[in-house]
């Protein structure tokens, strides 16, 4: 049984693999100063309320957030007596080596996005994920992660006007009725929603031109669905998109 640990700026999931399917996917906010027996009291609590027969031989993780891998090294060790496989360390093989300027640490969710949309859709495509910030990865024909776009995220563009403007609430992005608002909030929903839907337009119309090869655009991250209502033409949406990746880069380093 694998355990996947995807740790975002924001959020930090964890979801259980059979190695036929999720059993299941826990979600908590990411915070560098959890230690190892927090994670688990907070792990076995929410394990207990699935009821799943746990057998944890396995860890894998995926963290923008460097210092948290520590705590959960010791998590792994202590709690499941096993190393964690690390995305982006030396100990981790990747199906494809990104090809990126000399001395580049990629993210390594954008490489665990890179190496799901591969085995899923085969290589040519633009990855787009909308967590903490929106990402672009582009995947070429052989899979390897080849560069992308960085942009920043829908949340952290609603708290920046949020906290720069005084007469600005706080809200969450929702698909508003109409473009022109006639209130303070609608005003910013359609900002954000029809600014963000262009942004991602405008942004994968640029890189198909400079790639010159048809790609699929696939949406992840949990705002893809929200998008997917603008006249944003994602091919595919997968939400769990990293999570596979973390299992495709698992079973690509146990076969040796
Ligand atoms: N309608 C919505 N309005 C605002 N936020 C939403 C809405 N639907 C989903 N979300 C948010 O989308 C986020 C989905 O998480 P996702 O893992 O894609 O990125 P993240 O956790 O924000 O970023 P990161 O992975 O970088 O930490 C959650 O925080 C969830 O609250
Ligand atoms: C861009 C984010 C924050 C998206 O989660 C993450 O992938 C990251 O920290 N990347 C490092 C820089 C890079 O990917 O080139
Ligand atoms: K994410």
């Amino acid at each position: 049984m694998l355990l996947a640990i995807d740790c975002g700026n924001t959020n930090t999931v964890f979801a259980i693999w059979d190695g036929s399917k999720f059993l299941c996917t826990l979600r908590t906010s990411t915070h560098h100063a959890r230690t190892a027996d927090a994670y688990f009291t907070w792990f076995s609590t929410l394990v207990k309320h699935y009821e799943i027969d746990l057998d944890i031989t396995d860890v894998i993780i995926s963290s923008t957030v460097p210092r948290v891998v520590f705590n959960l090294r010791v998590f792994a060790d202590r709690f499941f007596g096993c190393r964690p496989i690390v995305v982006g360390k030396p100990e981790c093989a990747l199906p494809r080596q990104p090809r990126v300027d000399e001395g580049t640490q990629v993210g390594p969710d954008r490489l665990v996005n890179a190496a799901g949309a591969y085995d899923l859709y085969g290589g040519n495509l633009i990855v787009v994920d909308f967590g903490t910030a929106t990402t672009f990865d582009v995947v070429a024909d052989d899979g390897a992660y080849v560069g992308g776009v960085i942009s920043p995220g829908v949340n952290l563009s609603l708290e920046a006007l949020h906290m720069a403007a005084a007469a600005l609430p706080h809200i969450d992005v929702t698909k508003p009725q109409k473009v022109i608002g006639t209130n303070t909030v609608d005003c910013m929903q359609s900002g954000v929603f029809w600014g963000y839907v262009g942004l991602v337009n405008g942004v994968c119309d640029r890189i198909r031109a400079e790639y010159e090869t048809p790609m699929k655009i696939i949406g992840t991250g949990g705002l893809a669905p929200l998008f997917a209502q603008g006249d944003l033409l994602f091919d595919e949406i997968r939400e769990d998109l990293t999570m596979h990746g973390l299992t495709v880069i698992h079973a690509h380093n146990k076969k040796g």
